[in-house]
């Protein structure tokens, strides 16, 4: 057995675990972090990094192909996966594990476990934390018990991020961020796609966001079947899947892609709860997906800041800044992309808010129309009346996604409106929205 002492253990070396770890070193604490398989975490070699590279040469290519004068030819799958490879890192940490080391945060590779208050075991290794332990351990693809499916070893976001092929049919079981980038993605690299969502697509989403995204999955010759619960899945002899519906359908498929959400890498599987510190008890935290808040790498990394930085404050006997939770911006990587931040209509509404609901037109922005031909798109702005700021701003078009740092600095910054009027959008630009959605919420 080898005892070591920092003033700070984390387990879990993904974006989450990093982030805490680096900000108790800066804070001039000692730090270990705990890996079971590779540093950087599922973020870097299984999800957002490798998805968005599969799905990045599609909407480049898209792009060339709004507008005229732009020779464009066919996608090449081997050079896509090539390039995801390299985003990949080819599943080599070489390169985050020589970040640790600059960053003076001392690794132990192997399984963490907490054996007692304030005492993790890796293998022989047993390290002791004077302040704080933090659990960074993320979440698993989460497989429904559907009799059979496990049997025919379906694909989660795992081996689609990593696939080394490309399937000639594939069908999605799910109807979440998953499946829509990644029927976004294998269908613009040639598979047959075949999505089943058992109820809506991209639930939780203002409303607009799912519609666009069927509407142009279907466009783009993917099978989506909304209502459509799988009930059984077998395997042929010869390969083929066979995914049984409770309508009494088949769906015959190459590789399945499970897409059903995802289960917290804790040993009861149940997520974490923390305060607004991060904190579970007095020397417990959880950060990242783990703790079930949000489960989204840049909100991992502002939780991972801020519970760095309140250890470091009370091991020094300082006041600590909490975690503003309410405002969560996300971008879905489809086709139209979907950009959102704060609450949705409906949310708003369920908060007891006094809402005014404003729609717009992207496509009629004259920016819009520079950018792409027939461009189409959608923006909505939530207010609330009560206080005369946005709650929550949605957009669904074409390179969206850059757009959504304004919404998220309005709605933190709690800007109201009539001081918005003087942030005056460049012209022809597509952020002209702003004004546009201003000018229809007459003060
Ligand atoms: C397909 C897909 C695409 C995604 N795309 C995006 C995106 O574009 N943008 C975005 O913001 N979010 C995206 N996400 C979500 C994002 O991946 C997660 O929110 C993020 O990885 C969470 O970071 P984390 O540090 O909490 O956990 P993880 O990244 O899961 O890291 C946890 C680490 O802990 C290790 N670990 C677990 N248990 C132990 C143990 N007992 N001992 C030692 N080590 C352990 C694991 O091996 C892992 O390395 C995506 C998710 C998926 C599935
Ligand atoms: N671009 C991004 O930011 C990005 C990309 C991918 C994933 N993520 C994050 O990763 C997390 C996981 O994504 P996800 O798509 O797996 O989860 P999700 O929660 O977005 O969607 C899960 C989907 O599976 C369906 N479902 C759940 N149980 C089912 C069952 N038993 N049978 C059939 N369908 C079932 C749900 O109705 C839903 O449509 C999300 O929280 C998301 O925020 C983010």
């Amino acid at each position: 057995m080898n005892a070591y002492t920092y003033d700070v253990v984390v387990i879990g070396a993904g974006p989450a675990g990093e982030n805490v770890a680096d900000r108790a070193v800066k804070g001039g604490l000692t730090a270990a972090i705990v890996e079971r398989e590779l540093v950087g975490g599922e973020c870097s070699y299984w999800a957002c990094m490798p998805t968005k590279a599969l799905l990045r040469s599609a909407a480049a290519r898209r792009a060339a192909l709004s507008v005229p004068g732009v020779p464009v030819g066919e996608l090449d799958p081997a050079a896509v996966l090539r390039r995801r490879d390299e985003f990949a890192a080819h599943w080599a940490d070489d390169g985050q594990v020589g970040w640790l080391e600059q960053a003076g945060i001392a690794l132990h590779r192997g399984t963490g476990r907490i054996v007692a208050d304030r005492v993790v075991q890796v293998g022989d290794d047993r390290l002791t934390a004077r302040h704080a332990v933090v659990v960074a351990t993320g979440t698993s693809a989460f497989v429904p018990d559907i009799p059979g499916l496990r049997d025919i070893s379906p694909w989660t976001s795992r081996e689609a991020a990593a696939a080394t092929s490309v399937p000639g049919r594939l069908a999605i079981i799910g109807g979440g961020v998953v499946a829509t980038e990644m029927a976004t993605a294998f269908a613009a690299l040639g598979s047959s796609v075949t999505l089943l969502a058992r109820s809506g697509v991209l639930g939780g989403f203002e409303p607009f966001a799912g519609e666009r995204v069927v509407e142009s999955l279907r466009e783009s010759g993917v099978t989506v079947r909304l209502g459509a619960a799988v009930t059984a899945a077998r395997r042929d002899p010869g390969g083929t899947v066979q995914l049984m519906l409770a309508d009494d359908t088949v769906v015959a498929a190459d590789e399945v892609l499970v897409a059903t959400g995802r289960t917290p890498n804790t040993e009861d599987g149940a997520f974490i709860t923390v305060d607004d510190t991060m904190r579970a008890n007095d020397w417990l935290y959880a950060v990242g997906d783990v703790n079930g808040r949000a489960l989204l790498t840049h909100q991992g990394k502002y939780q991972a800041r801020l519970a760095g930085d309140a250890i470091v404050a009370r091991a020094h006997g300082k006041p600590v800044r909490h975690v503003d939770a309410g405002v969560v911006p996300q971008v879905v990587f489809t086709d139209p992309e979907i950009a959102s931040v704060g609450l949705t209509a409906a949310a708003a509404a369920e908060a007891g808010l006094r809402t005014r609901v404003v729609d717009y037109d992207l496509g009629a922005v004259a920016g819009a129309s520079l950018h792409a031909d027939g461009y189409r798109g959608h923006a909505r702005m939530v207010v609330d009346e009560d206080r005369s700021v946005i709650v929550g701003f949605t957009l669904a078009g074409s390179d969206v996604a850059e757009l959504l740092h304004a919404a998220t600095i309005a709605i933190v910054g709690e800007i109201p409106l009539d001081r918005l009027w003087h942030a005056v959008p460049a012209y022809p630009t597509v952020s002209e929205v702003w004004l546009r959605l201003l000018e229809n919420y007459p003060l």
